[in-house]
């Protein structure tokens, strides 16, 4: 029997309704397995902690942390309690940097059963591999004087070693999939940061010959994804332009609330972290509404990551049988509810694994 810790924090908002759904289907396929156990401790940092104790997480959050298997997160960020560059730097970032995640990988694919917003869209299958670590999220930079006379700078960081460790990983993967890396640029009017980038890309290219590989400015890029998404395999972006790739991934699927994500440290040095691409919604928040297929296909990532990919097919089917059924949350124009929705896909996994 394999245990493994898991640290759980539901964060805020729908992260705290999505995160038990994807427990109980986790705990299905461990029940249909019969060798792997999961241990949950569970961790109540969020933006209440933050007001309860100024500080989004404990000083020493990160070491505990590090003690577990893997991390299973909801969601982080109530801006009316706490501004959101509090709430994600003092929590998502920090845990994304500390335990050195320095690969982000969000697939987008047409789901059986799902009605993409596109007309007509030939079924689709991309991921984005998005460098988690620095890029245009960073500290370096400030602010000085005030009124007419403020001025801000916000620089970003770009290393080669970690724009070459995310294109690497974007032409292994390609090598799996269907050998084609697009990477995300700018390079025209960021004169900078983004020609280095495309420099890089093709020095890192050059050792995979097999591959297909082109730099497509991120404007077109975008229109792309929505015109003929399924051209695309491997996409490689730095940490802004993947963040805003993989919501519009989730949109042309049908919702953001079922697109996955992987804080991969790809090492194994320190646990990874597990978390859907979508936020707290606090739109939505406690109206039992939330879409549960996010979280729960990050699940499938997880249990991919950990080497049980026969199960993670097994969750991504059940979530594309419970489609299929016609049962949908809100978001992608059914009335399901999170607990309707989440109780038929863990009934389609039983089904399955039996
Ligand atoms: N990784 C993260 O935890 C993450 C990601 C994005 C935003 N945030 C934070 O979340 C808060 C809200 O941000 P936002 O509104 O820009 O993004 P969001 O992803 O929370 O919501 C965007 C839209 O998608 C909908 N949505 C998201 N997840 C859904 C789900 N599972 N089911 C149904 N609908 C869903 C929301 O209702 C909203 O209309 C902010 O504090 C932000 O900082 C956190
Ligand atoms: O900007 C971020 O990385 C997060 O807030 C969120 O948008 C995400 O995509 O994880
Ligand atoms: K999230
Ligand atoms: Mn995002």
């Amino acid at each position: 029997m394999n245990a493994y810790n898991i640290a759980v924090i539901p964060g805020d908002g729908i992260g705290k309704e999505v995160v038990p759904a994807a427990l109980r289907c986790l705990e299905a396929v461990a029940d249909i397995h019969g060798g792997l156990k999961w241990n949950w401790t569970f961790f109540p940092w969020n933006c209440e902690y933050y007001l309860q104790h100024g500080e989004m997480m404990p000083e020493d959050g990160i070491s505990t942390l590090k003690q577990f298997d893997q991390i299973f997160l909801g969601a982080v960020g109530m801006p009316e309690l706490v501004p959101d560059h509090i709430s994600l730097w003092g929590l998502l970032v920090r845990i994304r940097r500390e335990c050195e995640q320095s690969i982000n990988v969000r697939p987008a694919k047409l789901l059986r059963g799902l009605d993409s917003p596109l007309r007509n869209p030939e079924p689709f299958d991309f991921v984005v591999v998005r460098e988690n670590s620095e890029g245009e999220y960073s500290q370096a930079g400030g602010a000085i004087h005030s009124g007419e006379d403020e001025l801000v700078v916000q620089n970003a960081i770009f290393t080669r070693r970690q724009t070459a460790k995310a294109m690497k990983y974007a032409f292994e993967l390609a090598a799996e999939r269907r050998q084609s890396v697009v990477s995300a640029t700018k390079s025209n009017g960021i004169v900078h940061s983004m020609p280095f980038w495309d420099r890089v890309f093709e020095e890192v290219g050059a050792a995979y010959p097999d591959a297909a590989a082109r730099s497509v400015h991120i404007d077109a890029l975008c229109a792309y994804l929505v015109m003929r998404p399924q051209q695309f395999d491997v996409i490689v972006a730095s940490n802004l332009f993947g963040d805003i790739l993989t919501d519009l991934g989730g949109a042309i699927m049908g919702s953001i609330g079922i697109a996955p994500a992987a804080n991969l440290n790809v090492e194994r040095k320190y646990p990874s972290m597990f978390e859907p691409v979508h936020g707290s919604a606090p739109d939505i928040a406690g109206k039992g509404i939330a879409n549960p297929i996010g979280q729960i296909w990050t699940a499938k990532q997880m249990l991919d990551f950990m080497g049980y990919p026969e199960l993670g097919e097994l969750v991504l089917g059940a979530i594309e049988d419970s489609l299929s059924a016609g049962v949908k949350t809100g978001d992608l124009g059914g009335t399901a509810t999170t607990e309707e929705a989440a109780s038929d896909i863990l009934a389609r996994i039983y089904q399955r694994g039996k």
